[in-house]
């Protein structure tokens, strides 16, 4: 496994299992404990996931010291004051079995990101999250975050796909030394991706799967991945693409590939993000 280095000097395992829609607990339980067999020590969910407790569980199974693993979460958009923001940290805590989070994420730029933000500032500075970012962030709010933010995020992490690249955006976090997160890496499993024809001769000639070559060019823009599954067989083929490497012109050509494609909802859209301030 590789790890990358945020602003702050933490170190963050660049691929990571996302538990998006693992609701059942079986499937939590098994997926985890695959991941952590196969060498996964990055594990991406959130409140709004409703599967926190159970990611606590089976981490608390496993002999992995809490120190060797790297646990993000993120706070929902119904949670809009500094307190709230404080109190549904501390419940994420209970609910994941730990005293400290790694990576804590504002997970929409919805109304009253700005004050959200002094909270996460908070509990940063007394020790009880490693790093602190943001998701869904464009180039307008992060700049508006920027203007009031005592500490600079150290993560966005945003849709990105082959389909969905975010050239732009990648360029402008990179400039700022805030790392790129891909969610969706995989294109959701709904984009396409899989069928494309550049991807499907470069993962031939690499006798690699798709998804593999999607994760390794993901890596070899240093962008960080949290690929979901709840396939035993996915789950370690998604960590097995650290013993190849897609050549300049592959990475050209995927690059080619781009269709400027957003698969869910846009953080621009202002009626998803007040739609999103009644979900719970
Ligand atoms: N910040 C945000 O707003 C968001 C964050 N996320 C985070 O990002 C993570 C990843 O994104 P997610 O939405 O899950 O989508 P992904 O791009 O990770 O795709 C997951 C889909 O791809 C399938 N899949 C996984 N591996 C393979 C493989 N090797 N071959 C073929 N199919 C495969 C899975 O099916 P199966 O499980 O059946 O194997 C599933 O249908 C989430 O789980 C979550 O943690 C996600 C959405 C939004
Ligand atoms: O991470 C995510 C998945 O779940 C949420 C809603 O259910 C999404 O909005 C969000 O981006």
């Amino acid at each position: 496994m590789e790890n990358l280095t945020l602003n702050n000097g933490v170190q963050i395992p660049q691929l990571g299992l996302g538990v998006f829609l693992v609701e059942d607990a079986n499937d939590l339980k098994n997926s985890i404990a695959d991941a952590l067999k196969d060498g996964y020590r990055h594990f991406d969910t959130a409140a709004i996931y409703h599967n926190e407790a159970g990611v606590g569980e089976a981490l608390a199974e496993s002999d992995v010291k809490r120190e060797d693993l790297f646990i993000t979460s993120k706070v929902w958009d119904s949670v809009q004051t500094y307190d709230e923001t404080i109190a549904a940290f501390h419940e994420s805590l209970k609910k994941l079995q730990t005293d400290y989070l790694d990576l804590y994420l504002i997970h929409w730029p919805s109304n009253g990101y700005e004050e959200k933000w002094r909270a996460m500032e908070s509990l940063y500075n007394d020790g009880l999250i490693k790093a602190i970012g943001v998701s869904n962030f464009e180039q307008p709010q992060m700049d508006k975050l920027l203007a009031s933010a005592k500490i600079k995020p150290m993560v966005d992490q945003v849709e990105t796909h082959p389909y969905f690249q975010r050239k732009d955006l990648n360029a402008y976090l990179t400039d700022l030394n805030i790392a790129h997160e891909a969610w969706g890496p995989l294109g959701q499993g709904k984009s396409g991706v899989f069928t494309d024809a550049t991807l499907t001769k470069i993962a031939a000639d690499h006798d690699k799967s798709i998804a593999q070559v999607i994760l390794r060019w993901h890596l070899q823009r240093n962008i960080i991945v949290i690929p979901k599954s709840v396939h035993a067989e996915r789950i370690a083929q998604n960590i097995d693409v650290f013993d190849f490497t897609l050549s300049d012109a592959e990475m050209t050509a995927i690059a080619g590939i781009d269709k400027n494609q957003r698969g869910s909802a846009d953080p621009n859209d202002e009626d998803w993000l007040n739609k999103s301030l009644e979900m719970n």
